[in-house]
């Protein structure tokens, strides 16, 4: 709703939707009556717009998406604005964002709060400003500023906006009392003037036809297959070239049109997704409704590799100081070169000024004794993926850490209990498996062991926030969430392989689906070697030698191509060959190799296995849904307890398409029936996968009809 009241002669409309304003039917009701009132009112000499609670409005609610259209559209109560007499200025803190931002727009002038940011962010839920941001914005910022603004749905600071013509005054001090004096300032002036739709489009100069050939041609290759961008870019285009009314029409059309697509849904389900993953409960109580997190004020990593280095990258650049530990100087030496390496590299990008990477490495201390670790907060792990020398270090860090230290491992296979024992606080143990290279990839696996305190836990989902990842929580399996379903689906694409497929060929069918590398590129980029020796490792352990020739590994079928690889010293980029071949050792352009294609050929005559013509959609759907079945089966046993924290892993891990929303909403596109059916057929083709045999909550779902929303507490593992 929108609250009205008036103080010296100006009337306040104050939109009221706690947490943000969204504008529901309420708010847009409440602004346009509040309109209509002050217009009629004879005492009124101007008005403000401003919100409650500390933000302006942070656009439509998304959550009437879903529905049909209710109340009055923006664009109506704008109309009546550009007719009103009495000047309407929207003063702005926070946010003013998506429909925030254009009711602004409709206001005759716009002032803000040095804190507020404004913006145009519906591209990121698959839409374009339905409200008039398109034909608006651009005659306020003018085209470029506008469409960039409008394609890439960054908002901009107060004082950006202010140079680029969006906004008024910046102000400091109460927004409420600067808008009302604002607001009389201007209560003589023609308000015709003011009003946007009475200006042209800027174009500073440049020419449509060619700005327009050339944006288009950007944001194709840019966002491919992301079809938003695209509609943005033709909507601000129409602006700049039809009258004003007809620009506000073709745009209206253009976002009823997004409204209902698929990636409109699948990315206004990410955006609620992200926000659901915060809050987690543990399987024996405790949750994050209860539980307080304990201050984190500094870390300590231990092990200064490439992952180690990344993971202290991150935690200074969020402003805390980090102890960085190896157990030589020389081990020491090449991680902070490493470290400044990336750092420096992140100034190259201009993300960052020298000054700051110098404030930032003002935080770090390199160190080989662990006594610089007795009075950290938090210690962070990232030793050798190995249980014996990890155990050590928690036994050593046990004795010298505060009691009250969290100690974290950075693993990805490792059981946490089995660490959390070598240590006598297993409450303060948990698993922060982040994802290589650590330093940029967003996602933060927190996995909790069976003795993991809810404080703990707390602790470690605020300080992924901190150092600006996207913290999910797991339980403990092999593989955990993110390695355990990128095991079937990486198998399926070995198999395809033996079976007639490519390299390249399941690349780019992967691609072509909108993920950002295909397995073989991204195995050849993290290096062959490595999967090859947790293989070997991991049979090892049960007594077994697996060699070039091995079909089946503990009865399951096995693809040794990865074998007979490394055989031949193909690991990948670092040695300039590996599934593809590259022009030199740490080259970056794969190129298809036809001693790979013979490597294959030899591999399956001497395995006797017979190569066809395999489909591109057979591909697809072999990797997706070996993958997806896994998913169903981490539901089942609890490891997750929402649907919705397996895509976000998938979104912020693999860089799955946001526009698909990840592999268990676009399960629930495919239809849960189907899914199954499919997973029977191939669990009968391919008897020896364990990752075909059909996940029993996927067969109860298939038969339920529930929304995926409710997957989690069909298979009993909610814990809210
Ligand atoms: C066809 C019928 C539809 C009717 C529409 C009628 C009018 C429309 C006319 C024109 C078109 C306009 C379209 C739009 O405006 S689309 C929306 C554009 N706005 C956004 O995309 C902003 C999204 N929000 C954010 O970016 C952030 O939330 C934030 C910057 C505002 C705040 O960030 P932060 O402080 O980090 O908090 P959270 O993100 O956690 O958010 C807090 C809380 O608020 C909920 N929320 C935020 N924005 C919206 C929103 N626009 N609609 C509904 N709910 C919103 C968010 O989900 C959190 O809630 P919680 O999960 O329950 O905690």
């Amino acid at each position: 709703m929108a609250e009205y009241s008036i103080r010296d002669s100006v009337a306040i409309i104050q939109l009221d939707n706690a947490p943000v304003n969204a504008l529901s039917v309420a708010v847009r009701t409440g602004l346009y009556d509040g309109i209509e009132r002050a217009a009629g009112d004879g005492s009124v000499k101007a008005v403000v717009v401003c919100g409650k609670g500390g933000n302006f409005c942070a656009g439509a609610d998304i959550k009437e998406f879903d529905e049909g259209s209710k109340g009055p559209w923006i664009t109506e109560i704008g109309d009546f604005m550009d007719r009103m007499r009495k000047p309407v200025v929207a003063a702005i803190e926070g946010v003013a964002l998506g429909g925030g931002l254009e009711v602004a727009l409709f206001c005759h002038y716009r002032i803000a709060a040095k804190n507020a940011r404004v913006g145009q962010p519906e591209v990121n839920i698959g839409l374009i400003p339905g409200g008039g941001g398109t034909v608006r914005l651009p005659r306020a910022a003018g085209f470029k500023q506008a469409l960039e603004m409008i394609v890439t749905g960054n908002p901009v600071r107060a004082e950006r906006a202010l140079k680029m013509g969006v906004l008024d005054e910046v102000v400091s001090g109460n927004i409420l009392e600067a808008g009302i004096k604002f607001a009389l300032s201007k209560a003589h002036i023609d308000t015709s003037l003011a009003c946007l739709r009475n200006r042209p489009v800027r174009m500073d100069g440049l020419n449509i036809d060619t700005k327009a050939d050339a944006a288009l041609a950007h944001v194709k290759s840019k966002y491919k297959g992301f079809e938003a961008p695209m509609f943005c870019v033709k909507a601000v285009v129409n602006a700049a070239r039809v009258p004003y009314d007809d620009a506000i029409q073709k745009e209206r059309e253009y976002f009823f049109e997004l409204r209902t697509s698929g990636q409109s849904q699948a990315l206004r389900y990410a955006f609620f997704a992200e926000r659901q993953i915060a809050r987690w409960g543990l399987p024996g109580g405790g949750d994050y409704r209860t539980a307080r997190a304990i201050p984190v004020r500094s870390v300590g990593v231990v092990g200064a590799g490439t992952m180690g280095a990344g993971i202290a990258l991150c935690i200074i650049t969020s402003g805390l100081p980090c102890v960085l530990l190896e157990q030589n100087q020389e081990f020491l030496e090449k991680g902070v070169t490493s470290l400044r390496g990336q750092l420096m590299g992140t100034v190259r990008l201009g993300k960052m000024t020298a000054g700051e990477a110098e404030v930032c490495l003002s935080r770090l201390k390199p160190s080989t004794s662990m006594e610089d670790l007795k009075h950290v907060d938090m210690v962070i792990e990232a030793v050798f993926e190995d249980l014996k020398l990890k155990r050590e270090v928690f036994e050593r860090l046990d004795k010298t850490c505060k009691p009250e230290t969290i100690l974290c491992t950075n693993t990805s296979t490792l059981d946490i209990d089995s660490v959390a024992t070598a240590t006598g606080r297993p409450d303060k143990v948990v698993g922060t498996h982040f994802f290589a290279p650590s330093y940029l990839m967003k996602l933060l696996e927190n996995i909790y062991g069976s003795r993991t305190s809810p404080e703990t836990v707390a602790t470690v989902m605020r300080f992924g926030k901190t150092i600006r990842k996207v913290p999910v929580l797991v339980g403990s399996c092999t593989g955990f969430v993110a390695n355990r379903m990128l095991a079937p689906y990486t198998a399926e694409a070995q198999f395809c392989v033996e079976e007639g497929a490519s390299p390249a060929q399941v690349d780019s069918v992967l691609m072509d689906f909108g993920m950002p590398m295909g397995t073989f590129r991204v195995s050849d980029l993290s290096g062959i070697d490595v999967s090859f020796s947790i293989r070997r490792e991991a049979a090892r352990k049960l007594g077994v030698t697996l060699t070039v020739d091995s079909r089946y590994f503990r009865g399951q079928r096995h693809c040794s191509l990865i074998e007979r690889l490394v055989e031949k010293g193909r690991l990948g980029r670092k040695t300039g060959k590996g599934w593809y071949k590259y022009e030199g050792p740490g080259g970056t352009v794969p190129l298809e190799d036809p001693d790979v294609l013979e490597i294959i050929e030899t591999h399956c005559r001497a395995l006797g296995i017979e190569r066809r013509n395999v489909g591109s959609h057979e591909i697809q759907e072999r990797m997706q849904l070996a993958m997806i079945n896994e998913g169903f089966k981490i539901l089942e046993e609890g490891i997750c307890t929402r649907a919705e924290e397996i895509d976000v892993i998938w979104l912020y891990g693999f860089g799955w398409p946001r526009y698909l929303g990840g592999p268990m909403f676009y399960a629930s596109k495919l239809g849960l029936k189907r899914v199954f059916e499919k997973i029977c057929t191939f669990h009968k083709r391919f008897p020896h996968s364990q990752h075909w045999v059909p996940s029993v909550l996927l067969g109860k779902l298939s038969e339920s009809g529930l929304p995926l929303s409710k997957w989690g507490e069909a298979a009993g593992t909610s814990r809210l």
